[in-house]
């Protein structure tokens, strides 16, 4: 497949990026019972040989299916998994040897967990953390400030986390990663289970920390329409290997995807047959037509006005999902409909 950044598998570019992984791998032993007395040991290469690099002030999706190897690449860029091979460093800092000087630098969010102290208000998790942190006093209350206007916590701030719905937990905890200025900020789903009010308002504050404060930040979701609205760069990590680096835009060509061109004809014909374009189905006399996204339309449209009797036509381009699932191996056509 290809990739418009380095090839996956070669050596970073650039060593002395933000951020840093050349070869990276993580193999976990697995031991199986097999029998009554016997087990077996199977290795999972969770994540296996990756290199890439991102710089300062970049904000990257990462992207994959189930059990691809997102989590563990964030764990070992916090330096919560030691790496089984491979380079890997974060602002100069090898995350496993010096997990907490690298605390100071990082913020992490995972939206399936909460890093809050449940039964305590938030204001005193805050207060928790300043202390953790040891945040100098001006600079907590400034972003404190910051962080509960720009992600409305006002109100919130005197109610326990246990009693905070999941979208206002979510800001609560996106506020909390971020008391410490870090300069870099990893989100695993951050957008999860919230409703479509709640994800604007953390999407827009991702964009606004990105773009006044220059945050690098490493995106995992599964939610597409976080990376449209938020990264110009995307990840695509499948089995542990990175099968995909550059902009999202560039993923349809990648996926090999297909426009699916839906034509009116004045009566119903035989499947229309013109070259550059493969018949997909009828219904009464409209038909449809799938081609490359990556040809021209022109001469396909040409063709069926030449030969059959069209009255109107119009194109519909894949939508990234579509894409995205046929990367995966998924078998879904141009239309976003299931081909099995
Ligand atoms: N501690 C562990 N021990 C054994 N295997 C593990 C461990 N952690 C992860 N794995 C395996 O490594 C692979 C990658 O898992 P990982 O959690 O990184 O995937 P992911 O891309 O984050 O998936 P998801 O989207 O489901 O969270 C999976 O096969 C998983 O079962």
């Amino acid at each position: 497949m290809p990739t418009s950044g380095p090839t996956p598998g070669e050596p970073p570019s650039d060593p002395g990026a933000f951020i840093a992984l050349d070869g990276v791998r993580k193999v976990f032993t697995v031991r199986k019972r097999t029998g009554l007395l016997r087990r077996e040991k199977r290795e999972v290469r969770a994540v296996d040989g990756i290199s890439f690099t991102v710089e300062k002030g970049e904000m990257v999706g990462y992207i994959g299916p189930n059990g691809a190897g997102k989590s563990t690449t964030i764990k070992m860029l916090t330096g919560i998994l030691t790496p089984s091979g491979g380079r890997l460093r974060v602002a100069g800092i090898d995350p496993s040897r010096e997990r907490t000087r690298l605390a100071g630098r990082i913020g992490v969010v995972f939206g399936q967990r909460t890093t809050l102290w449940w039964d305590l208000p938030l204001r005193d998790s805050y207060r928790l953390t300043h202390r953790m942190y040891r945040i100098p006093d001006d600079r907590f209350r400034e972003n404190l400030a910051r962080c509960v206007d720009l992600l409305d916590l006002g109100e919130l701030l005197d109610v326990p986390v246990r009693q905070l719905s999941l979208g206002q937990r979510m800001r609560g905890d996106i506020a909390a990663a971020l008391l410490h200025d870090p300069d870099v900020l990893y989100l695993d789903e951050p957008t999860i289970g919230l409703d479509v009010v709640s994800k604007a308002k953390v999407r827009e504050f991702l964009r606004e920390l990105n773009a006044s404060r220059g945050t690098t930040v490493l995106l995992t979701t599964h939610d597409l329409t976080d990376i449209e609205q938020l990264c110009s760069r995307v990840m695509v990590i499948d089995h542990g290997r990175l099968m995909y680096d550059g902009e999202l835009a560039g993923l349809h060509a990648a996926g090999e995807s297909e426009r699916l061109l839906v034509v009116d004809l004045a009566r119903e014909t035989a499947p229309i047959e013109v070259p550059g374009a493969r018949f997909v189905r009828a219904e009464g006399p409209r038909q449809f037509l799938a081609l490359p996204s990556s040809a021209s339309a022109a001469p396909v449209v040409a063709a069926v006005a030449a030969a059959y009797p069209l009255v109107d036509l119009s194109v519909r381009e894949p939508d990234i999902e579509a894409v995205i699932a046929k990367m995966y191996g998924g078998t879904r056509d141009a239309a976003g409909e299931s081909v099995r």
